[in-house]
């Protein structure tokens, strides 16, 4: 059988052998190159990542948590999620609110200092804390502003409207699946000043033949070693759960990216990843008596026979 995930193993390769020496916004450097596309048919089986562990879990938190709409990192923190955490607590240290230790720079500085890095893990506790203890602390610096559950399912109008872009665009595939206009963005102009993390996956287009779904992401800039692992299982979760919706199988996840990066401080894990031999893809299982995405719960998605290596840690760029 094939390996669903070669195209992910060679761009890793590439990327380190022809990728170009950048610094970038968060201080760490990278290599990177741009325009790439990796292509992953969903009939084959379900590709996450077999040769680390990537906690699907998490996976499945964090596309719940964009569906419903919800832009607070409580929902993720009461679902054990933590990989928003750094971008609110950002948001907190810089506030006059807070008067704890000084906490500039805390993602770089707590890779090179031991010490700062136990003072800066206490006070991301104690912010979590009261993110779910504390309702109007949860409402300040729990919110993350307009990211992508706002975009898909609230998007702003100029005259005060809301667009539900996910509704929108499940009624199309339904009654259109031939259109070429079957978009749904995350892209605002207007909000990118504002927020915390301006969209990584930008902008994302189905297509319908042969009564397949499939799906093509347009990813602006992806952290190979810790993102992309993630994007890929999220958007082929998303594929599978429309898919149910609109009562079709599932085609092919066509991932293109922009700023495709290793960064500095993921370099030995790469090497240790490509000596591993990948395993045969998982199969999704989906509770068979679910067919609104919106029902969806934690326990009614499952992966069957995921065979993985070892979990790989690396630090994340702030
Ligand atoms: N530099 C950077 N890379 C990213 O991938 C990224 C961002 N920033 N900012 C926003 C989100 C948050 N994402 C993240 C953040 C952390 C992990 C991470 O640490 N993953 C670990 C497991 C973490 C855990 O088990 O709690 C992993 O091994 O995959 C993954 C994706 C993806 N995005
Ligand atoms: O879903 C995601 C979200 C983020 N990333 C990575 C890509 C970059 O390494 C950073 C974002 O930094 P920018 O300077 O805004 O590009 O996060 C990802 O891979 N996947």
């Amino acid at each position: 059988m094939s390996i669903l995930e070669t195209p992910y193993l060679n761009l890793l390769k590439e990327i380190m052998t022809t990728g170009n020496d950048r610094s970038d916004r968060t201080g760490t450097g990278t290599k990177s190159i741009f325009g790439a596309q990796m292509r992953f048919d969903l009939q084959a089986g379900f590709p996450i990542i077999t040769t680390k562990k990537v906690p699907f879990g998490l996976i499945k938190s964090e596309l719940l948590w964009f569906l419903r709409g919800d832009t607070n990192i409580r929902f993720l923190l009461a679902h054990h999620n933590h990989i928003w955490d750094e971008w609110a607590f950002k948001s907190w240290i810089e506030s006059s609110d807070y008067t704890g230790p000084d906490m500039t720079d805390f993602g770089l500085r707590s890779e090179s200092d031991p010490e700062f890095k136990q003072v800066y893990l206490e006070e991301k506790k104690k912010f979590d804390q009261k993110i779910l203890n504390d309702d109007v602390f949860a409402k300040k610096y729990g919110e993350l502003g307009n990211v992508y559950g706002a975009q898909w399912r609230h998007w702003q109008t100029r005259n005060g409207k809301f667009i539900d872009q996910i509704q929108n665009v499940i009624e199309e595939i339904k009654n259109n699946p031939t259109s070429r206009r079957l978009i749904v963005t995350a892209w605002n102009p207007e909000d990118i000043p504002s927020a915390a993390l301006p969209p990584c996956h930008v902008l994302f287009q189905f297509y319908v033949n042969d009564n397949r779904l499939s799906l093509q992401l347009y990813q602006r800039s992806g952290d190979m070693f810790l993102g992309i692992p993630f994007n890929i299982a999220s958007y082929a979760l998303l594929v599978h759960l429309i898919a149910r919706e609109t009562g079709l199988k599932v085609g092919d996840f066509i991932h293109t990216l922009g700023d495709a990066h290793i960064y500095h401080n993921h370099f030995e894990q790469v090497q240790e990843l490509l000596t591993r031999k990948p395993y045969d893809a998982p199969k999704l299982w989906l509770n068979p008596e679910k067919n609104k995405i919106m029902d969806f719960e934690m326990t009614d998605i499952k992966l069957i026979d995921y065979k993985h290596h070892s979990t790989i840690k690396a630090p994340v760029a702030v």
